[in-house]
């Protein structure tokens, strides 16, 4: 068979007909089987390259054979057909590694959609992976941790990457949410396409329609060209908007209308432009409780939240602490091309012990400043300037220590902001980007790259900086 073989899995012989005439006007080959047994046997003796089920079947349902081909195909995708409005029943089956769901009455021209990206997906990993491959392992070799939470997320993850669900990641600040977000762009269908992450808490409200959606040359005072928004630069891939509960609601409407209508109005422009983008969103706020505060729209809540996925914070994953601090600081010694940086066994014990309500990003800040303060390239745990206050039964009760004086100048705050209490509020005010780039260059160039402190001296939050040296790529060296 050279063909691309599609199996319809449906007890209905009319829909199976249906399905079966509108797949062969695409050109492919199906394969049909009206209950779960029927199913498996198609499976094993044709290895179909797609699979497309129906929910409810006479022996089980649709979720037995998403099971099964996630342990014995994993390379072979499989979308699930739902009766109208069982969103919950999509979820479960998106949860148990499910490409992708269409809600019945099928849409057709959505189907032949998925069916188009599935069979891409599916031509990409035309071969089993063998542990040889290390397919698993490559994929997640960026996130650290071999904690059962750590496991658990990954697995999550590699399944997540094959739907093209939107995902809602929430897991308070610094955790590593962007990271798993683009773990998630990275090991699916999408993965060569661009990865657009955006700050929604960074961007001045005046401009976020045209950071969006961009803008036509001449529509407001300032625009001197045409420019493209994220939608566009996103294109094909993923869109990932952190700090959404920061949109404000005027935007959570304009961004509502674009994912619904897969198409963006640029400012001052008079047609839309269609765009394909799959979104990820995260906050390290409770969304239900924004929405509850009605500063969300619970349309735009539901659309985002499809998928609920929990970045356990790093108090939850203890063991993965001194696996961490041994990355960071292997990358800092590269960075400042130094001899390796090692911690003492006292300096150790006190790492992991301690409670981290900043998560991942407060342990790579302590590092770094301790990297700067150790001697003969060995941390001792006076370099750590670890918080007394906060150890672990503290965090788990407040993540709030209070500040020692012993600390670095300017801690507190970025302890503060660490947490997420002090909101990216643009007090920042530049006059064009060229300016604001080479301004943010000079900051990093007087602190040595050290961002908290570069962010201090050009009066920004962490994040704002953040976000704007990814935007001008000022991280690439
Ligand atoms: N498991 C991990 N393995 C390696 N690096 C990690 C891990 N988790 C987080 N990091 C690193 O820690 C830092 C903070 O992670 P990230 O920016 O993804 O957090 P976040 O939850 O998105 O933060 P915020 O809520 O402030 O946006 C990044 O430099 C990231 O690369």
């Amino acid at each position: 068979m050279t063909e691309q073989t599609v199996l319809i899995i449906d007890d209905e012989p009319d829909i199976r007909e249906l399905l079966e005439i509108t797949l062969l006007r695409m050109g492919l080959d199906t394969i049909t089987a009206g209950n779960v047994e029927n199913a498996l046997s198609q499976i094993e003796n044709y290895h179909p390259h797609l699979c497309l089920t129906d929910m409810k079947l006479p022996d089980g349902n649709g979720i037995d054979i998403v099971r099964y081909l996630q342990k014995h195909y994993p390379h072979i995708p499989v979308a699930v057909i739902t009766a109208f409005g069982s969103m919950d029943t999509a979820v479960e089956a998106l949860k148990a590694g499910a490409y992708d769901f269409v809600s019945k009455p099928v849409d057709l021209p959505k189907l032949r959609e998925l069916i188009q990206t599935a069979l891409k997906l599916s031509a990409g990993k035309s071969k089993q992976p063998t542990p040889a491959d290390g397919d698993s392992d490559t994929h997640s070799s960026s996130i650290l941790g071999n904690s059962p939470a750590m496991q658990q997320l990954k697995a999550t993850i590699h399944k997540l990457a094959r739907s093209q669900a939107p995902v809602y990641i929430h897991g308070e600040s610094g955790s590593g949410k962007e990271l798993v977000a683009h773990q998630i762009h990275q090991q699916g269908s999408r993965g060569k396409a661009p990865f657009v992450p955006v700050n929604c808490g960074a961007i001045p409200e005046n401009l976020m329609e045209s950071e969006f959606f961009g803008h036509k040359k001449g529509s407001f005072t300032g625009a001197m060209a045409d420019k493209q928004g994220l939608f566009q630069a996103a294109h094909k891939g993923t869109l990932f908007l952190d700090e959404v509960a920061d949109l404000p609601l005027t935007m959570q409407v304009k961004l509502l209308r674009a994912i619904q209508e897969g198409a963006v109005k640029p400012v001052g422009g008079l047609e839309e432009i269609p765009v394909d983008v799959r979104i990820l969103s995260a906050t390290h706020k409770s969304l239900e409780h924004e929405v509850a505060a009605g500063h969300f729209r619970q349309d735009l809540y539901y659309r985002l939240n499809v998928i609920k996925l929990k970045v356990p914070p790093l108090r939850e994953r203890q063991e993965d602490i001194l696996l961490l601090a041994d990355f960071f600081l292997q990358k800092i010694a590269e960075r400042w091309q130094m001899p390796p940086i090692r911690l003492s066994p006292a300096a150790r014990q006190e790492l992991g012990a301690y409670g981290f309500p900043g998560n991942v990003r407060e342990l790579e800040n302590v590092l770094e400043r301790a990297s700067t303060l150790c001697d003969n390239n060995t941390i001792q745990p006076d370099d750590l300037q670890l918080p007394v206050e906060a150890n672990m039964t503290a965090c788990a009760v407040t993540p709030l220590p209070n500040p020692s004086p012993a600390r670095g100048e300017g801690l507190e705050e970025k302890e503060k902001k660490s947490r997420g209490e002090v909101e990216a509020l643009p007090a920042w005010n530049p006059v064009d980007e060229e300016a604001e780039r080479d301004l943010i260059l000079r900051a990093l160039e007087q602190t040595r790259w050290n961002r908290t402190k570069a962010a201090e001296v050009l009066g920004m939050s962490f994040r704002q900086l953040r976000y704007r040296i990814q935007k001008y790529g000022l991280d690439e060296g």
